[in-house]
């Protein structure tokens, strides 16, 4: 793979988390971080200078809930907040009142179903169901309704267990195009691990800039260009690409 032909000085590596650096499980804050994976960051951030950030759905103070004090650098709620630089200041975006309004709502109508988790984590809002499959489509069909409560504004989001309100400028590409302005990571090759749809735009737009883009576990057409099976192979291949 042409992935293989880059040095760590050429890269500039942004990391998707969830499915693709760390395995889903039923509940968000199922996750854990292990000892593997620490190690590996921190050698990613050191054998590319500090080239390597996160690029999540996650609230930021999510992500150093499960990274601890790495506090690397990071785009959290698909670009609308970020630290630019490791140990740096965060921008946080918080939860506009019209979305507070479709949440409490949302969170009122479901409130008996079992297995639904309302992730309220500021400007944007993740309603799972990965623990309650069978309320997927009551859980589209209402928050599709919602949706037109919030005029333009917002997209919805739907993947196989659950759905997310976006505001239109939380982008993965927006994301990754921020960090590589920046001094640590212009003039690298960007190379984007993702696994689901969310990540769609920034392989679309690494590909642009002749970075490379690497999709997970793919379950249909993906800008990416290349194909990894599983968070494993997705380890060893970001272990095989710092050890050069
Ligand atoms: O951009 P990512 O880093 O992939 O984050 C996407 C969302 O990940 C989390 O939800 C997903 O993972 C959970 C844990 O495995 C799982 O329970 C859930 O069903 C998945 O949707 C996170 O909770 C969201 O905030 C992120 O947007």
């Amino acid at each position: 793979m042409e992935l293989l032909d880059l040095k760590p000085a050429e890269i500039a590596l942004f990391l998707d988390i969830d499915g693709t650096l760390l395995e889903h499980q039923p509940h968000p804050e199922g996750v854990v971080m292990d000892d593997e994976l620490r190690a590996l960051m921190l050698k990613a951030d050191k054998r590319l200078n500090g080239a390597v950030a996160l690029v999540t759905g996650r609230s930021i103070a999510m992500v150093d809930r499960l990274f601890g004090d790495m506090e690397l650098p990071t785009a959290g709620l698909y670009g609308l907040e970020h630290r630019l630089a490791k140990h740096g200041p965060v921008t946080t975006a918080g939860e506009p009142e019209d979305l507070t309004a479709v949440a409490d709502q949302l969170q009122e109508e479901f409130h008996t179903t079992r297995g639904i988790y309302f992730e309220r984590k500021g400007a944007v809002l993740a309603i799972h169901t990965r623990a309650a499959p069978h309320s997927l489509p009551q859980v589209k069909a209402s928050s599709e309704r919602a949706l037109k409560k919030l005029g333009e504004k917002y997209r919805l989001l739907a993947g196989h267990a659950g759905v997310e309100f976006l505001p239109l400028d939380a982008l993965k590409s927006a994301a990754i195009r921020r960090f590589m302005e920046l001094p640590t990571f212009a003039g690298r090759r960007p190379v984007f691990f993702g696994d689901d749809t969310a990540d769609e735009t920034g392989f679309e737009f690494v590909n642009e800039l002749g970075g490379v883009s690497i999709r997970v576990r793919p379950e249909g057409p993906t800008a990416a260009q290349h194909t990894l099976e599983t968070v494993a192979a997705a380890r060893r291949f970001i272990a095989e690409l710092l050890a050069r």
